[in-house]
């Protein structure tokens, strides 16, 4: 879907329709190309183990079975396969005004530096309802020493499996989420989050999600979720 999203600095200015004359785009990072930088691409801090992977999926994803998701410094909620692009979904201006601010990051894409926080990348296996996310946790997220903390572990798990549940059911918001830790995550290991869509029922979407080593030999969590459809405004 990224590859069709073509936009343009002078193709992001604010419309009349945003309220409070703010800028949206302005804490969007903006490569040199006047593109939107997209984080989910490698970079230098990433271990040969995460290059690995990465390159797995993204040899898997050339007949189209799987889908590398871009990310940005916003939320993008409202990505659907309707509306491949966020920038030109025609409810991004709405939610913008109401509730974004533009000194709102992202959560998982809050620190400037490469490799010290989340360095991730999503892919969705639409058949399948299934993401499964690429990831490597910097050393400012430790915990007890040497490892992650279990409150990013779960931040980590909500977003991919708040991806899934954001492709089958559109604006969401997580309800519960119930995560067995089973072993430790070591700090700049690269772990595979790999979360699904169980079933839905009405509002309900229902997920489950597991955590392991990039080497599929150690199970880090186990997670299940229930995700509520919210429309917009
Ligand atoms: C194409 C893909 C691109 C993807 C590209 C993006 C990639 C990157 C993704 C980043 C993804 C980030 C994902 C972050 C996700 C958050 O972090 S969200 C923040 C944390 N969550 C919150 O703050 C939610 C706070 N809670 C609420 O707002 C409300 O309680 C809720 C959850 C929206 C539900 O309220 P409501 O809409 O009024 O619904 P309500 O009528 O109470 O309940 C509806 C049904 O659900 C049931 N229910 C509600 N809560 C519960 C519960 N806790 N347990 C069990 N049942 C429940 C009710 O019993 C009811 O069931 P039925 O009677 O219909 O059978």
């Amino acid at each position: 879907w990224g590859t069709s999203c073509s936009v343009t600095a002078a193709s992001l200015a604010p419309t009349p329709c945003l309220a409070h004359g703010a800028q949206p785009w302005a804490w969007l990072q903006f490569s040199q190309s006047g593109q939107p930088k997209d984080y989910a691409l490698p970079n230098a801090s990433w271990s040969q183990g995460m290059l690995n992977l990465y390159n797995e999926f993204v040899e898997k994803s050339k007949d189209g079975t799987w889908k590398r998701i871009p990310s940005y410094r916003l939320m993008l909620p409202l990505l659907t396969p309707e509306h491949p692009c966020p920038f030109t979904h025609p409810d991004l201006m709405k939610l913008e005004g109401e509730k974004m601010s533009k000194d709102t990051r992202l959560f998982l894409r809050s620190l400037d530096e490469e490799g010290l926080g989340f360095e991730y990348v999503m892919f969705l296996n639409p058949s399948e309802k299934r993401m499964v996310t690429v990831y490597q946790p910097g050393p400012y997220l430790e915990g007890h020493p040497g490892f992650a903390h279990g409150g990013s572990t779960a931040a980590i798990i909500d977003s991919t499996i708040g991806g899934c549940a954001i492709f089958v059911a559109g604006r969401v918001m997580t309800a519960n989420l119930s995560i067995d830790f089973k072993n430790p995550i070591p700090l700049g290991s690269v772990v595979l989050v790999d979360g699904k869509v169980n079933r839905m029922e009405g509002r309900k979407v229902f997920l489950s999600c597991q955590v392991w080593s990039a080497d599929g030999q150690t199970l880090h969590a186990e997670a299940t979720a229930l995700f509520i459809h919210k429309p917009v405004g």
